[in-house]
């Protein structure tokens, strides 16, 4: 299957990162290729990279840098397809300068920012852009958050059986 999904990051160091992305696109099974693209150390191939990966046929692309976080806001400047953009945490700052790298940008050239270090959701939301065009990818996330609901309201009742099981009565609103 050819990939659809591009995810690239500045260095191959923001892999145990951006990794996430990666999981959450083969859990939907979604074809995707992953590489080092950095704006600010090989200029020349980012731009190529963004301006061919729609006739490629990509249809999104994930990008994931750290610091200085340009590689984001570069490729949504020279492809049309949707940026999501993965704010990588370093040693310093905590990942805030580049969150507020990628998600402070101009109008007219948006990147889906998400969290610090949330390449999982960049993922999620890869698959939900997908989705929007495909019945059945559709039915699959629903089934997904089906499942994530299963998963909280199962902590609840076992949160509720250990705090009221050691306090030896029941604290009401439960079910
Ligand atoms: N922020 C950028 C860009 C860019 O935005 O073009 N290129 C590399 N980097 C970031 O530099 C950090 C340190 O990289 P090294 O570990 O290679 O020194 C990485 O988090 C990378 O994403």
């Amino acid at each position: 299957m050819s990939p659809v999904i591009g995810i690239v990051m500045g260095s191959d160091s923001d892999w145990p990162v951006m990794e996430g992305a990666a999981k959450a696109l083969d859990e939907f099974e979604i074809a995707y290729e992953v590489d080092v693209v950095s704006a600010h150390r090989m200029p020349r191939e980012m731009i190529a990279y963004g301006e061919q990966a729609a006739e490629r046929g990509l249809k999104a692309i994930i990008a994931g840098a750290g610091g200085a976080a340009h590689l984001p806001g570069m490729l949504a400047s020279v492809t049309p397809l949707p940026v999501i953009g993965v704010p990588v945490p370093l040693k310093y700052l905590d990942g805030m300068d580049s969150l507020l790298s990628i998600v402070q940008m101009p109008a007219g050239v948006p990147v889906a920012t998400v969290s610090v270090a949330g390449a999982r959701n960049a993922g999620l939301l890869a698959v939900r852009m997908l989705a929007a065009h495909d019945e059945e990818l559709r039915h699959r996330m629903t089934d997904f958050l089906q499942d994530l609901n299963d998963q909280a309201t199962e902590k609840g009742k076992r949160l509720r059986a250990k705090v009221e099981g050691a306090a030896g009565f029941g604290f009401g609103g439960g079910k």
